[in-house]
C-alpha cells in the first residue's frame, strides 16, 4: 500500500506527521478526544461532534465495517478524524462498507499513524483547534499553523441550525406497542436512538427542527416536550432558552438531553462554562444523587452546567426548587437536574446509549412517569 502523507497542526505550533485517512484535502476543527473502545460508526455519525475533528484512543478503527443501520444521523459530522492504526480489512457479518469507503465518499479528511496516546495527553492540558492537511493542501508548517489560528473557536459557536432536519418527522411506536403519551422533540442535533428509545416504550415522538418557536411547539399539544443533544457553546442558545420558558411556564413536561440540559440549566438562570477538555467516551462514572446509586455512561460535552451541588438551589431565575440530580464521579462535573417545583428535567449524559451501556435507559421510563404526574 502507498502512503500518502498528511499533516497535523496543533494551534499552539506542535505537528504530527502519519497518513492519509479518508479524504485528501484540509480540515479545520476543535481537536478533541473519544475514549470509547467501541462505536466508531455512532461517534463519526452523532451531530453533536459538527466542527470538532475527533481522535480515539482505541487504537484499531474500522475493524466492523459500517453499516446501514448503526448511523446515528444522515451523515458524518465530525470535521476530521485521528486514528492511530485504521484496520485493513472490515470483518463483521453486519458489515455493508468499510469505514474508509464512508469516509471518502463524505469527503472526511482524516490522518492514521499517529500516536494517539501523546495527543491525547496533550489534549488533556486543554483542548484547542487544529488542523489536518494532506494532497495539495499541504504546505510549509508555519503557513498551516496560521490557517489553524484563522479557523473558528467552539466559544460562542452557534450551531444547531447547522445540523437540524428542515421538516418536521414522526417516530411511531413499533407495532404491537399501544400509544401512551405524544413528544415533540426539538432537534438541535438529535441522534436517531434517542426517538427510537421513546417509541419502544409507547411514546409518539414528532421531532421538529430547531428553528421551530414557542408556539409551534405548545400547538401541538404535546404531553411533553425533549431538547436533544446538539453541537456548539449552550451559552450562544438564546432561542432555545426562550422556547423552554415558554414550555417551562405552561407547566408541560420536559426532559433534556446533554445541550437539552445546558438549556434547562441555562432556562432556570444558571451559568454554562466550557470544560478544560470535556467528557467523550462511554465508560464514564455518574452517581445518582437521588438513589446513590452508580451508573457506567455514554459522554460527549465539551461544555457544563454551573449550578452548586450542595443542597437544592433556588433557581435564579424564578422557576423554584432545583437539585443537581447526577454528578459525575471523575470531576464532580454536573450531571443532571431536577426541577423539584415543576415536571423538568434532564441529564448531561447519553442515556440513549448509541453506543454505550444501557445503566441509564431508566430516564425514558422517568420521563414517562413525569407525564403521567402531570395530567
Ligand atoms: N452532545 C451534546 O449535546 C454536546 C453539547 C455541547 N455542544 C457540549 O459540547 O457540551
Amino acid at each position: 500500500m502507498t502512503r500518502t502523507p498528511a499533516i497535523l497542526v496543533l494551534e499552539d505550533g506542535r505537528t504530527f506527521e502519519g497518513a492519509a485517512y479518508g479524504a485528501l484535502g484540509q480540515t479545520l476543527g476543535e481537536i478533541v478526544f473519544n475514549t470509547g473502545m467501541t462505536g466508531y460508526q455512532e461517534t463519526l455519525t452523532d451531530p453533536s461532534y459538527h466542527r470538532q475533528i475527533v481522535v480515539m484512543t482505541a487504537p484499531h478503527i474500522g475493524n466492523t465495517g459500517v453499516n446501514d443501520e448503526d448511523n446515528e444521523s444522515r451523515q458524518i459530522w465530525v470535521a476530521g478524524y485521528v486514528v492511530r492504526d485504521p484496520s485493513r480489512r472490515a470483518s463483521n457479518w453486519r458489515a455493508q462498507r468499510t469505514l474508509d469507503d464512508d469516509l471518502v465518499s463524505q469527503g472526511i479528511v482524516g490522518i492514521s499513524g499517529i500516536d494517539t496516546r501523546q495527543l491525547t495527553r496533550i489534549l488533556r492540558e486543554g483542548v484547542m483547534r487544529a488542523g489536518i492537511f494532506s494532497g495539495d493542501a499541504l504546505a510549509p508548517v508555519q503557513e498551516l499553523v496560521e490557517r489553524v489560528r484563522s479557523g473558528e473557536q467552539m466559544t460562542g459557536a452557534h450551531l444547531a441550525d447547522e445540523v437540524t432536519i428542515p421538516d418536521e418527522y414522526v417516530v411511531e411506536p413499533p407495532a404491537g406497542v399501544a400509544t401512551i403519551a405524544h413528544v415533540v422533540a426539538v432537534d438541535l442535533g438529535i441522534k436517531a436512538m434517542t426517538p427510537e428509545m421513546m417509541a419502544q416504550r409507547g411514546i409518539r415522538v414528532t421531532v421538529v427542527p430547531s428553528t421551530w418557536t414557542a408556539d409551534q411547539v405548545l400547538a401541538k399539544k404535546p404531553d411533553g416536550v425533549f431538547f436533544s443533544n446538539g453541537p456548539g457553546d449552550p451559552a450562544a442558545a438564546e432561542r432555545a432558552v426562550g422556547v423552554l420558558r415558554s414550555v417551562l411556564d405552561a407547566q408541560v413536561p420536559f426532559f433534556g438531553i446533554c445541550f437539552g440540559n445546558q438549556i434547562l440549566g441555562r432556562a432556570l438562570g444558571y451559568g454554562t462554562y466550557k470544560l478544560p477538555f470535556g467528557h467523550r467516551g462511554i465508560n464514564l462514572p455518574v452517581m445518582d444523587r437521588t438513589t446513590g446509586k452508580v451508573e457506567i455512561t455514554a459522554h460527549n460535552h465539551g461544555f457544563a452546567v454551573d449550578a452548586p451541588l450542595d443542597g437544592d438551589s433556588v433557581s435564579p431565575a424564578g422557576y423554584g426548587r432545583v437539585k443537581v440530580s447526577h454528578v459525575c464521579l471523575n470531576d464532580d462535573v454536573v450531571e443532571g437536574l431536577e426541577c423539584l417545583d415543576l415536571p423538568a428535567f434532564s441529564v448531561q449524559y447519553h442515556p440513549e446509549a448509541a453506543a454505550g451501556p444501557h445503566d441509564a435507559a431508566y430516564l425514558f421510563d422517568r420521563f414517562i412517569s413525569v407525564m403521567k404526574g402531570a395530567r
